[in-house]
């Protein structure tokens, strides 16, 4: 079932930033007749809503329409439905501003306008505006897009309140109206939409949460924009996670294959240790050595882990190591690890003991991978600024510390200290929200690192290849864990069997 659910996954989803699409926009316009281009994306849109509705006619629906070519939109598709049987009204933020030759199409394709405050036609002043978007089938947000600044503006508040209340399905145009298109920020009241059809290219926010949240599912429109190669914000799909994932040849021995060393647990925090070396064990890596304070614990579960009670400098050949998960204060230990010239992934307390110039000046690439709370601790600001604006945060981190930065949470991203494209995982699922599911990432990230990929291939694999195995191992119940790290065996050959 989920080998199904998940196949269709077998694209780079790509997503750009408002500055890239508008100059794509422009491009493309120049060389188009004029409003070309919106009726494409209203084409899109309406048929988007069709689908939705099932039957046109007959369907009540109700346009939330703003200013600009975002209401442009609303009311161009608003008119293909009405010629196609559905009772369609517009409501109007600023009815001398509407979109004119919309509004136009709309009324002679038997549509009506009614104002936001009920001024204008039979509306029944606010309260009978607000009973409409109640009572429809279908709420199309046409309020704000791209041009938006901020939250929704205080008249546009009631609107999208009656809409959340509402029973009928809310179709947001190009974005839920409210949120930020470039980073996913959501300041004060935005749309929440059970689809967003957006035009031309995904816009970060629509991949990245709080924002995602408010969008639902997405459909892309292709209205023929041109973009560059390289886009703001990636996300891996089934067939990209299949070639990177590395799969032993027949000349392939457990040294070839990569060595992934595991500096973690306490006395206190054996079970962190243990995670990890869980995770590890299915990640790739040939072997998996461990050393530090909880190596009975570790070979008692795992007794293939090759155990040490050296510090790392000891340990042996390892092509990879992982430092941090419940290491307690072992300063030290993290110290001999980042002084080793191999990749080093650094997790949990590991990132509170590395120093910011130790982790800029090693040669081997670093691997960090806070979640929000350490992230902000160590950019100095609260939990809630980097949970809203995990973008900014995480590329600050990255280049704070000249290391490859992976942000744990709802919505997991990788940026690199280089700049390009920041990864996104789209296979996180919040079940995954479980003590211990962090050392377990670790674990495959950094045998993925040993097995040979680099800091963000091995992030963002590992973050997918952890996601899936969430959803399997859940499959819509709770779980620990220990049963993701189980998991990850299936989650791996889902990927493989596309
Ligand atoms: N890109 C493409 O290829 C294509 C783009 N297309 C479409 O065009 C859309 C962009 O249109 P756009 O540029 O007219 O801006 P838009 O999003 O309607 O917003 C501006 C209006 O909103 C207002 N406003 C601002 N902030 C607000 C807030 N917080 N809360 C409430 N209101 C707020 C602002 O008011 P003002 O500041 O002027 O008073 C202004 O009037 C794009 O998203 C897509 O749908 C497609 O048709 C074709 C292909
Ligand atoms: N709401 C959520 N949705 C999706 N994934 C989540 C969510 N919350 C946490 N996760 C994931 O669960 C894991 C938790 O890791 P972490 O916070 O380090 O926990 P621990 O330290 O207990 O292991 C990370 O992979 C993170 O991305
Ligand atoms: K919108």
């Amino acid at each position: 079932m989920l080998g199904r659910s998940y196949g269709k996954l077998d694209r780079m989803r790509s997503a750009y930033s408002v500055e890239t699409v508008r100059t794509a926009e422009r491009q493309l316009m120049a060389r188009l007749p004029e409003g070309a281009l919106m009726q494409r994306a209203a084409a899109g849109l309406a048929a988007a809503c069709a689908d939705l509705l099932g039957r046109v006619y007959g369907s009540r629906v109700v346009l939330l329409v703003g200013s600009g070519d975002n209401g442009g939109d609303a009311l161009y598709a608003g008119a293909r439905l009405a010629r196609r049987g559905a009772g369609v009204t517009a409501v109007l933020l600023a009815p001398e501003r509407a979109h004119a030759g919309g509004l136009a199409a709309l009324r002679r394709a038997g549509g009506r306008a009614v104002s936001a405050g009920g001024a204008e036609g039979a509306g029944g002043g606010a309260a009978g505006v607000e009973e409409l978007i109640e009572r429809a089938d279908l709420v199309v947000d046409g309020i704000v897009g791209i041009g938006g600044k901020g939250g929704l503006r205080p008249d546009a508040v009631p609107l999208a309140a009656a809409a959340e209340r509402s029973r009928a399905a809310v179709v947001a145009v190009d974005l839920p109206s409210g949120v930020d298109a470039g980073t996913g920020e959501v300041r004060g009241v935005a749309v929440r939409a059970d689809l967003t059809v957006t035009f031309g290219a995904h816009k970060p926010g629509l991949l990245i949460d709080p924002a995602r949240e408010y969008a639902g599912s997405v459909r892309l429109v292709d209205i023929g924009l041109e973009l560059p190669v390289e886009p703001e914000l990636e996300a891996l799909q089934h067939a990209d996670v299949a070639r990177l994932l590395p799969v032993p040849r027949a000349e392939s021995d457990k040294y070839r294959r990569g060595v992934v060393g595991i500096a973690a647990g306490s006395a206190r925090y054996p079970g962190a240790a243990v995670l990890a070396v869980a995770g590890a064990l299915r990640g790739g890596a040939g072997a998996v050595r461990y050393v530090g304070p909880a190596g009975d614990a570790v070979i008692t579960r795992f007794p293939e882990t090759l155990v040490s009670d050296q510090g790392p400098k000891h340990a042996g050949r390892v092509q990879a190591w992982v430092v941090g998960p419940g290491a307690g204060d072992d300063a030290a230990t993290v110290g001999e690890v980042l002084a080793a010239d191999v990749p080093v992934l650094v997790d949990a307390d590991g990132l509170r003991l590395a120093e910011a110039g130790v982790v800029r000046a090693r040669r081997a690439p670093t691997l960090m991978t806070p979640h929000a709370g350490e992230a902000a601790a160590l950019l100095g600001v609260d939990r809630a600024e980097v949970e809203g604006g995990r973008l900014a945060a995480v590329r600050e981190l990255a280049g704070r510390y000249g290391a490859t930065v992976l942000l744990k949470g709802s919505t997991t991203l990788i940026a690199d200290s280089g700049g390009g494209a920041v990864r996104v995982n789209p296979t996180g699922t919040a079940w995954l929200a479980t003590a211990g599911s962090g050392d377990v990432l670790s674990g495959l990230a950094g045998s993925l690192l040993a097995a040979g990929l680099s800091t963000v291939d091995a992030g963002s694999v590992g973050a997918y290849v952890h996601g899936l195995a969430g959803r399997l191992a859940a499959d819509g119940a709770p779980v620990g864990a220990h049963d993701v790290a189980e998991a990850v065996p299936e989650a791996w050959r889902n990927v493989l069997a596309e």
